[in-house]
């Protein structure tokens, strides 16, 4: 599903180069949950910007599906992005102004698919998550945890082969955390839908499969937990 092979990248910003990640190495298989843990500066986000076809890498390939994202230019990448992979913030990125379903239909406007199918599969991806009285109501309307339910739906709409998640519940309290965490093992387990969580907490990666760690832009751990989704 998604090899990174001798991934290295490293930064340069007025004649001076900083190297960032140093020859990383790892597949992650089709219905896999894997943690991506690592302490600030470590290259996490780096990672994730380079997996989701963000940022080119100084040196490596990704590959996603069969295909190689770090030749392809950057119309196919668009294309392959909007089809391929599916994106959760940590800062939910709603459109304000856009009721719930409209946020969720959005990258299958994008995609030029007719209303009324879109609108059948917003409307039961936000069952899915739980926010099925919730759809025409907008986001400022709902709580943090509700609003990161929108965007793990948006996320998920276009049916996408991977879905990256940057730091899901970093603006979240514990409880909530912990149910939205539970609701992305729930559609691990059911629809089979393979995540890459990016946390820094330890305690969001015990409940993975798998836990990526990374120091100092080096993959120092790669390890199967006895984690709650499979
Ligand atoms: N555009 C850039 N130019 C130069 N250095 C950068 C750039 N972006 C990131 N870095 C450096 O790369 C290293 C890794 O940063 P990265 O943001 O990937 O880490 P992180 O593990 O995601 O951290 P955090 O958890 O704080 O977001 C850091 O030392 C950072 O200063």
């Amino acid at each position: 599903m998604l090899a990174v092979e001798q991934l290295s990248h490293s930064f340069t910003n007025g004649g001076e180069t900083t190297p960032v990640l140093h020859h990383i190495d790892f597949k992650v298989d089709k219905g896999e949950m894997v943690a991506l843990l690592g302490s600030s500066g470590s290259g996490k986000s780096t990672l994730l910007n380079l997996m989701a076809g963000l940022m080119k890498p100084t040196s490596g390939r990704i590959v996603i599906g069969g295909c190689g994202i770090e030749t392809m230019n950057e119309n196919r990448l668009a294309e392959f992005r909007r089809s391929q992979i599916g994106f959760i913030f940590q800062s939910y990125e709603l459109i304000p102004h856009l009721t719930v379903r409209e946020n969720v239909e959005l990258p299958l406007v994008f995609q030029g698919m007719k209303a009324k199918l879109r609108r059948e599969k917003a409307t039961s991806l936000l069952d899915k998550v739980g926010l099925g009285g919730k759809t025409e109501m907008f986001p400022s309307q709902l709580s943090g945890g509700q609003q990161q339910r929108v965007s793990i739906a948006r996320s998920l709409v276009t049916e996408p082969a991977i879905v990256f998640a940057d730091e899901p519940t970093g603006n979240l309290d514990t409880k909530t955390e912990k149910e939205i965490i539970d609701l992305l093992i729930e559609l691990n387990r059911t629809l089979r839908i393979t995540f890459v969580i990016v946390t820094h907490e330890l305690e969001v990666a015990k409940r993975t499969q798998r836990v990526i760690q990374l120091r100092d832009g080096r993959l120092v751990e790669d390890a199967a937990w006895a984690g709650e989704a499979q």
